[in-house]
C-alpha cells in the first residue's frame, strides 16, 4: 500500500482519469457535467482510531509556531515576524506570508528528517499503520488507494495526469476536511512531495519578459548559498579590477526567486487562493501571462461545463502546439477557483453558479494574469485588474518601474521622475484591511523620516494611501546589498577575494555601518534589524569609496531615553515629556519592583571617554543591567515575567513572539490572549487593564527581527528592552559573515540555533584565520607572498560585538576606533 495519495476527477464520458487537486466536488454527476470526486483520503471518525491517529505529529519545534488552541500559524519564521492572528486575514490578505512560511516549515521538515529521520515527522506510537490501512480500506470501498487501483486497471489509458512539481501527494491526512462533503476541504492540509522542490527557485513565467523578483534568502538558508556560489574570484577582486560586475547577478544566481504572483498574495492580495503552482505551470508552457489570458478570452463561454473530450479539442484547436493537459489544468484552475470563492458548485444552483462563474471567472482569472503585466499593457479591460502600485501607475509624481527588491510586507519598485526622468526607488507597503501591518508601517515611516544621515538610505517622500498602501520614495541604489557581496566572495577556506583585501573592506564597510548606528543610537533609535540584507551597497571605482546604507526601520523603536539611562549625557537636560516614545514609566517599573532605584539614583561616574582605551562600560545603563544581573532575577522578578504578563496581550503580536517560545507556559497565556493590542509598537508601554493598571513594558518577545542576528538576551523569556546592544550584536553578526561568508550562529532546527546563541559559542577558529591573530596560523602571507597583516583590532571589535554578556559588550564608539586602528597599521599597500 502506498503511501502517496491520488486524486481523481471524472467526467462522464471517463476520459480523464486522474487530477492533482479536489477543486470542486459534486455527489451527483449529470451528462456533460464536468465534476470533480476526490476521494475520501481521510475521514475523521470517532469509531475509527487509528484513522483519526493519521494526522500529522508535529516536532516540538514546528508546535512552537502554531497557536496551540486555535492550531492556526503564528510565527512567520523566515521574517520571526507575527502572521496576523485573525484567521480569516492571515489566510486572505497575508498568502504570500503565510505560503512562505509554510514552504519554510516544509523545508525545515525534510532538513528535520533528513536530520533526524522519518520518525519526528511521521512517526505514532503504538500505530500498526499496515493493519491501519488495511482496515481502512475494507471499510471504505471507496477509499482512494481502492479507486486508484481501480482506475488504474479499468483503463489503460488511465495515467493520471502529473501537474509539474506536484506529482503526488503524501499521506496528506487532514483534520480540517469540510464534513460529509466526500471531498477534501480545499483548505486541507495538503502536503505535496514536490513541496520541498517548490522551496527551490520557483521559475517566472516568461524569463524573458518578466520582472525578476529576488527576495532575500531566509537567513537560515545564507550558508547554502554561499556554499554555493560560483562566481569567478578574478572578477572578484576589487582592488585588482577597481569595479566589480553587477553584484546583482551572484545575487541572482543564489536567491529565491519569487514569483510575481506570489507576490500579489503578499499581504493583501485578493488572490491568496489561486493555487500555488499556476505559475510554474505558466512557466512550462513557454507562455506569457498575456498569452494565457488571450487564449481564455477565445474560450466557449461554456467551455468549463464541456466535456473533457471537447475541451481538449478546443484548446488544441486554439492552440496546438502546447501541452494541453497543462493548458487545460491552468484555466481550470483559474475559472473553477474563482467561481468556487463566491459559489459552490452543486447540480441544483448550476445555471446560478455558470452564471457566476462566467462573470467571475474572467475578472479573477485577468486580474491574477494582469498581475503579471504593466498597468495598461494587459488586453483585460477590466478596471479591477489595475492596482495603485502597478508597474507605470504613477504615485507622488514618479511612475512605478520594475520590481527591485521585496520584504515581507512590501516590495521595491524602481520609479521615475515623470519631468526630469530621474530614477529612484519606491518601497510599497501593502497593508490594505491589516492594521497591525498599517501600524507596522507608519511607525517605520515616523523613525524613517527623522533620519538623515549619509549612510542612512534616505526617506525622500511618503503617502499614505488610507485603505491600501504606504509608499515611500527613496534613493535607487544600484549594486545590491552586502549578502550579495558575500555571497560573491564565498567562505573564507575559498575566498573569492584574498583575505587582507576582504577584512579592509569589512573594516570600510563596518565603519560606514558603525557611523549609521551611531547615529540612530543618538536619537535612542535601535534599528533593530541589523544584517547583510539591510546594508544597500553603491559601489565608486575605487573600493575605498564603497558607500554604504542601512535600510529598513520595520523593526525600529525608539528605547528609553531617561534620567539616569541615558546613554547620551548630552540630551539629558530634555524633559522627559518631549521625548519620544520615552519609557521611563516602564523603567520606574522595573527599577521600582526590583527595588533597585536607591542604588540607581547615587550619582555614578558618568562620563563618554572618546579615548581608545578599553572599553567603556561605566555609563548608567550598563550600570543598570548590571545591578538587574547581579539580583539574579527570575521571571516573577521581572515586570516582563510571566506572572505579569497581561491578558490584554496582543494574539498577533504577542502569541507570535511568545508563542514561538520554548517555554509552553509562554505559548499557553498568548493562546488564551484575545484582545488585539492597538498598534504594533514595541516600544510602547502596555498598559494593563483592571485593577493592574501599571505599565508592564513591551511585549517581550518583539524585538527579533532576524533570528540568526539575535542577540542571547533577546531569546530570554524576560528580554531587556530593545536598546544599542542588541544592535551591536547584529553588527557583530555581520561582521562575522562578512569576514568568513558563514553565519556564526546557523543551524536548521530552531532551538537548536537558540541555544547556540545564548551560549555565545561560535566558530572563532574561522575569524581567527581570516583576521590573522592565531600564533598557530603559519600560512601568514598574502598570495603574492608577503607577510599577511594581522588585523587585531577587527578581531577584537567583533569579539567585543559578540560578548554574550551585554554588559561586556562594546560600544559603537570603542569599535570604530578599534577597526581605524588596524586600517591605520595596514601599509600603504593596501590602503
Ligand atoms: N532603495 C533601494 N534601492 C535598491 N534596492 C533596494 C532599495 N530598497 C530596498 N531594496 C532591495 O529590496 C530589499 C527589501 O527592502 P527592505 O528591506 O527595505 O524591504 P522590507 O519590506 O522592509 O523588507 P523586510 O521584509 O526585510 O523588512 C532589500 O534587501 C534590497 O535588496
Amino acid at each position: 500500500m502506498p503511501l502517496t495519495e491520488r486524486l481523481f476527477v471524472r467526467d462522464r464520458n471517463g476520459d480523464e482519469k486522474g487530477v492533482r487537486e479536489p477543486i470542486a466536488s459534486s455527489s451527483d454527476s449529470r451528462d456533460g457535467e464536468l465534476y470533480f470526486e476526490p476521494k475520501r483520503v481521510y475521514r475523521r471518525s470517532t469509531d475509527n482510531s487509528s484513522r483519526s491517529s493519521l494526522v500529522r505529529v508535529y516536532s516540538e519545534n514546528e508546535r512552537a509556531n502554531f497557536d496551540q488552541v486555535t492550531g492556526s500559524r503564528i510565527y512567520d519564521d523566515l521574517k520571526h515576524r507575527p502572521i496576523p492572528s485573525d484567521g480569516k486575514i492571515a489566510a486572505e490578505t497575508d498568502g504570500r506570508s503565510v505560503r512562505e512560511a509554510q514552504r519554510s516549515r516544509k523545508r525545515r521538515l525534510s532538513l528535520n528528517e533528513s536530520h533526524y529521520g522519518d520518525m519526528q515527522d511521521e512517526y505514532i506510537p503504538d500505530l500498526d499503520f499496515s493493519e491501519a490501512v488495511l482496515q481502512w480500506q475494507s471499510e471504505d470501498s471507496g477509499s482512494p488507494a481502492v479507486l486508484s487501483q481501480k482506475l488504474r486497471n479499468d483503463s489503460s489509458n488511465a495515467t493520471p495526469t502529473r501537474f509539474p512539481g506536484s506529482i503526488t501527494r503524501t499521506n496528506t491526512w487532514s483534520t480540517d476536511r469540510e464534513p460529509n462533503s466526500g471531498s477534501v476541504s480545499p483548505n486541507s492540509s495538503y502536503v505535496f512531495d514536490s513541496s520541498h522542490a517548490q522551496v527551490e527557485p520557483i521559475p517566472l513565467p516568461n524569463a524573458s519578459n518578466s520582472v525578476s523578483i529576488i527576495t532575500p534568502l531566509s537567513a537560515s538558508e545564507v550558508n547554502k548559498s554561499i556554499a554555493g556560489s560560483e562566481t569567478n574570484p578574478s572578477d572578484l577582486d576589487p582592488f585588482k579590477h577597481g569595479h566589480l560586475a553587477s553584484s546583482f547577478l551572484p545575487r541572482k544566481a543564489s536567491r529565491r526567486r519569487t514569483s510575481v504572483c506570489e507576490s500579489y498574495n503578499s499581504a493583501s492580495s485578493s488572490l491568496t487562493y489561486l493555487p500555488d503552482n499556476t505559475v510554474s505551470i505558466i512557466a512550462e508552457l513557454k507562455m506569457t501571462p498575456e498569452e494565457v489570458l488571450e487564449l481564455i478570452g477565445k474560450l466557449p463561454h461554456d467551455f468549463v461545463y464541456m466535456p473533457y473530450s471537447q475541451r481538449k479539442k478546443v484548446i488544441l484547436d486554439l492552440i496546438p502546439n502546447k501541452d494541453y493537459k497543462l493548458l487545460m489544468s491552468v484555466i481550470k484552475k483559474l475559472m473553477l477557483k474563482s467561481t468556487r470563492s463566491s459559489v459552490s458548485i452543486s447540480k441544483n444552483s448550476l445555471p446560478a453558479a455558470a452564471t457566476t462563474a462566467k462573470s467571475r471567472h474572467g475578472s479573477v482569472a485577468s486580474q491574477f494574469l494582469s498581475s503579471f503585466s504593466p498597468a495598461g499593457v494587459t488586453s483585460t479591460p477590466s478596471a479591477s485588474s489595475v492596482r495603485p502600485d502597478d508597474k507605470g501607475m504613477e504615485i507622488m509624481g514618479y511612475s512605478l518601474g520594475k520590481v527591485i527588491g521585496f520584504g515581507a510586507w512590501g516590495m521595491i519598485r524602481e520609479c521615475h521622475d515623470l519631468e526630469t526622468g530621474c530614477v529612484k526607488a519606491m518601497k510599497i507597503v501593502r497593508f490594505r484591511n491589516n492594521m497591525k501591518v498599517k501600524n507596522q508601517v507608519l511607525k517605520e515611516v515616523s523613525i524613517w523620516k527623522e533620519l538623515h544621515h549619509q549612510n542612512i538610505l534616505p526617506l525622500l517622500q511618503w503617502k499614505l494611501n488610507d485603505d491600501y498602501a504606504m509608499y515611500c520614495l527613496t534613493e535607487r541604489i544600484h549594486d545590491g546589498t552586502i549578502y550579495d557581496l558575500v555571497i560573491s566572495w564565498g567562505e573564507y577556506n575559498t575566498s573569492k577575494i584574498d583575505l587582507v583585501t576582504r577584512c579592509k573592506l569589512t573594516i570600510i564597510l563596518c565603519l560606514q555601518l558603525t557611523s549609521a548606528l551611531k547615529y540612530m543610537h543618538k536619537k535612542y533609535i535601535a534599528h533593530g534589524d541589523v544584517k547583510l540584507e539591510n546594508c544597500l551597497l553603491e559601489k565608486q571605482s575605487a573600493p575605498a569609496q564603497w558607500k554604504v546604507f542601512l535600510c529598513d526601520f520595520g523593526m525600529s523603536c525608539r528605547y528609553k531615553h531617561c534620567e539616569g539611562f541615558s546613554v547620551d549625557a548630552d540630551s539629558d537636560s530634555e524633559p522627559l515629556a518631549n521625548r519620544p516614545e520615552c519609557s521611563y514609566t516602564q523603567i520606574s517599573t522595573y527599577m521600582e519592583k526590583n527595588k533597585i532605584a536607591n542604588q540607581l539614583n547615587e550619582p555614578l561616574p558618568f562620563h563618554r571617554s572618546r579615548s581608545s582605551s578599553g572599553l567603556r562600560q561605566n555609563n548608567r545603563l550598563i550600570k543598570f543591567h548590571k545591578i538587574m544581573k547581579n539580583k539574579k532575577l527570575t521571571r516573577d522578578d521581572t515586570p516582563l515575567g510571566i506572572s505579569s504578563l497581561p491578558k490584554t496581550y496582543g494574539p498577533a503580536l504577542t502569541s507570535a513572539r511568545i508563542g514561538n517560545s520554548s517555554f509552553p507556559s509562554l505559548r499557553q497565556i498568548a493562546s488564551q490572549s484575545t484582545v488585539l493590542t492597538p498598534t504594533m509598537d514595541m516600544t510602547s508601554p502596555h498598559q494593563a487593564t483592571g485593577d493592574e493598571t501599571r505599565t508592564v513594558g513591551p511585549d517581550p518577545h518583539s524585538h527579533i527581527g532576524s533570528l540568526p542576528y539575535a542577540a542571547p538576551e533577546l531569546l530570554e523569556p524576560s528580554p531587556p528592552p530593545l536598546g544599542p546592544a542588541a544592535d551591536i550584536w547584529a553588527l557583530g553578526v555581520t561582521l562575522y559573515t562578512m569576514l568568513t561568508g558563514k553565519l556564526p550562529f546557523k543551524h536548521d532546527y530552531e532551538p537548536r540555533m537558540r541555544a547556540m546563541i545564548a551560549s555565545g559559542k561560535f566558530d572563532r577558529k574561522a575569524l581567527e584565520t581570516v583576521c590573522c591573530v592565531t600564533t598557530e596560523n603559519t600560512d601568514a602571507t598574502t598570495r603574492d607572498g608577503q607577510d599577511r597583516p594581522r588585523f587585531t583590532g577587527l578581531y577584537k571589535a567583533l569579539m567585543g560585538c559578540l560578548a554574550s554578556d551585554m554588559n561586556q559588550r562594546w560600544e559603537l564608539d570603542t569599535i570604530e576606533i578599534s577597526l581605524k586602528e588596524d586600517l591605520m597599521k595596514l601599509s600603504p599597500l593596501y590602503n
